[in-house]
This record gives structure tokens, C-alpha cells and sequence, in this order.
């Protein structure tokens, strides 16, 4: 479990984190989700020692990760997987950890073939390895000391479909052995099919967190009508709030934050035939995500 308790992290005048709290848990893959440059590299920085915080406090299974003996044999953390000895082969890169870790030697066979990485790729330099490779690699350094917590910044990248779903499988396996998975994405698609939880920043302050079933519920109601001022109109008089949905790949749709029967009602009283009627769920979290973090974006939409 990890717990994040008012952190805040300051660089001169300007807020990179501010005043935070979530727990990601046993058991779950907790996605932590946001715009470029939300805070979500500083916030796993600063989990990991990397970054002072400015106040607050991370606990990793109740201990600060500084005080944790042997870090990788609690916590398997994947900041930047371009981050690794270039001049170094994959096998080298593994069997320094092992050593580090007090490991025995065939951990190193085991976790290379945990993560599909061949023989002769293990053998080559990391500076010849794709950023799929790179990103493999990453992952079994990680795993390495068999960690009850995973720590991952935007693992998929470069990662292609095949890559993504097997990082997926094995995500969600580790979780459902009792492990916690927190990992950060911009790109909501990406974290939507793995997470349990999600965490939702912006301008470093979390705009929404709950578990994923939770904030689709809130995500309200998709419909689609020929007459979309005529239906504007009933859901304003109904009290009905509303957003313009891109849902259905056309301009015809509004998302209400009702649910549907209440929907349905007003469009009925209204004479209003209706094209289509349903729970926003994954496409209202991409435009709730949108719209929660459209006042906090710095660098334009985000996926
Ligand atoms: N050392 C630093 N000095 C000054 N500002 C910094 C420093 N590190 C990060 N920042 C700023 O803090 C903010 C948050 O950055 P951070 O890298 O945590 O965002 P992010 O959510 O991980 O974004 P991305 O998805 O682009 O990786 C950014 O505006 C960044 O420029």
C-alpha cells in the first residue's frame, strides 16, 4: 500500500504538487492520471527519494521509503526507461540489481523470461534496444526483488498493442496475487482497461479520485437527438445540467448529469424523439477527464 498525505512540493514561486492525498491499495492497480506536466513524475519522484518534498509525507507499506533497508525488495519502481546504462547489456543492467539486492543469480533468468525478453536481446547493448525493449527492461528491474509495490511512470510507452496487453496481463496478475500497481498515464485509454482506482490531477492538485466503477457512474447519461436546442431547453427547464458529448462522434449529443431514465422523462414530456439514450461510462470518463482538467491544462489536450 502506498500513502500520499498532504504532499506538496514547491520549485521557487511555482506549485509542481499541491497539497495531495490519495492511498493506493493492496490488490488494485490505482491509476494515476493527468495532463503533461500535472505533477505526476515529481509526486513518484518524491515517493521514491528522488525529490524532496516541500511538506507532507509518502508511506510505503507504512515505512518512508528512505528508512526501507532494501528498497527493491519492497518497492520495484519505473521512472524513465531511456534512463538506463546505455554501454551496458540488458543481462548486465539485471545482474548489478541481483547483486545489489542480495539476490540468488537465477533471478536474473527468471525475470528476463517473465518479461519476453530473448537470449540474444538480454545479450545486446541497451543503446541497440527498442523503446519497447527499453520499457521490458524496466519493468523486470522492477520486478526483480519480487516487491509487494510497483511504482511505474507511463509504462506503455513505446510499447506497441501486443506490448500493452501483455503489460496489462501481467499488471493485473500482480495485483490479483495482493500486490498494489500505482501507475501514471496522460493518456486515459491507456489506464482506463488496467486500473481498479483512479487518481485524477491537474496543476498538481487531484481534480477527482474513486474507483474506476465510482467516477463512470458520475460520467451521466449520452443522448442523441435530430433536435438538440429543443432538448437543451427541456433539461434546463428540468434542472438537468449538460455538456456538449463528442461520445458519439457526431454534434448531435448532449451528456447530462442525470441517469438515463431521468433523461428519457424529460425528453418524453418534451415530444423529443430520441437517437440514442445510455450510460456515458467509458466514453463520459474521457470527456470528464477533458473537462476536469481542461481549467489545469498547460500544454493543450491530452491524449
Ligand atoms: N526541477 C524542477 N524545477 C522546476 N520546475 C519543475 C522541476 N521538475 C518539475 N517541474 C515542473 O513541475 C510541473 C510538474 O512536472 P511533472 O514532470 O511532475 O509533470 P507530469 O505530470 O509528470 O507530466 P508529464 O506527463 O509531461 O511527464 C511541470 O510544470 C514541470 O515543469
Amino acid at each position: 500500500m502506498i500513502t500520499v498525505d498532504s504532499l506538496t512540493r514547491t520549485y521557487g514561486a511555482f506549485t509542481a504538487v499541491d497539497d495531495i492525498t490519495f492511498t493506493a491499495e493492496a490488490g488494485r492497480v490505482t491509476g494515476f492520471l493527468g495532463p503533461n506536466g500535472a505533477g505526476k513524475s515529481t509526486t513518484m519522484r518524491i515517493m521514491v527519494g528522488l525529490t524532496p518534498a516541500t511538506s507532507g509525507r509518502v508511506e510505503i507499506n507504512g515505512q518512508r521509503f528512505a528508512d526501507l533497508p532494501n528498497p527493491g525488495l519492497d518497492v520495484g519502481v519505473l521512472l524513465d526507461a531511456s534512463a538506463q546504462h546505455a554501454g551496458r547489456t540488458g543481462r548486465e543492467i539485471l545482474t548489478v540489481a541481483q547483486r545489489m539486492m542480495g539476490l540468488p543469480a537465477r533471478r536474473v533468468d527468471e525475470i528476463l523470461d517473465l518479461v519476453s525478453l530473448t537470449e540474444t536481446e538480454a545479450n545486446r547493448r541497451v543503446r541497440h534496444y527498442s523503446l519497447g525493449m527499453r520499457q521490458r527492461l524496466g519493468i523486470a528491474t522492477a520486478l526483480l526483488g519480487d516487491p509487494g509495490v510497483l511504482i511505474l511512470d507511463e509504462p506503455a510507452n513505446g510499447l506497441d498493442p501486443a506490448g500493452i496487453r501483455w503489460m496489462r496481463d501481467l499488471l493485473r496478475g500482480y495485483a490479483d496475487g495482493g500486490g498494489t500497481v500505482l501507475l501514471s498515464s496522460h493518456l486515459l485509454h491507456e489506464i482506463e482497461v488496467i486500473a481498479d482506482d483512479l487518481v485524477v490531477i491537474g496543476q498538481g492538485r487531484i481534480v477527482a479520485q474513486g474507483t474506476k466503477a465510482e467516477l463512470l457512474r458520475s460520467a451521466g447519461t449520452v443522448v442523441r437527438t435530430a433536435d438538440v436546442p429543443a432538448l437543451a431547453t427541456a433539461l434546463t427547464a428540468a434542472g438537468l445540467g449538460f455538456v456538449p458529448s463528442t461520445a458519439t462522434g457526431g454534434t448531435d449529443a448532449l451528456r447530462v448529469d442525470a441517469d438515463p431514465a431521468a433523461v428519457g422523462v424529460v425528453a418524453q414530456r418534451a415530444g423529443l424523439a430520441l437517437a440514442e439514450l445510455r450510460a456515458a461510462e467509458g466514453a463520459g470518463l474521457e470527456e470528464m477527464f477533458l473537462e476536469l482538467t481542461a481549467d489545469t491544462q498547460r500544454e493543450g489536450a491530452a491524449a
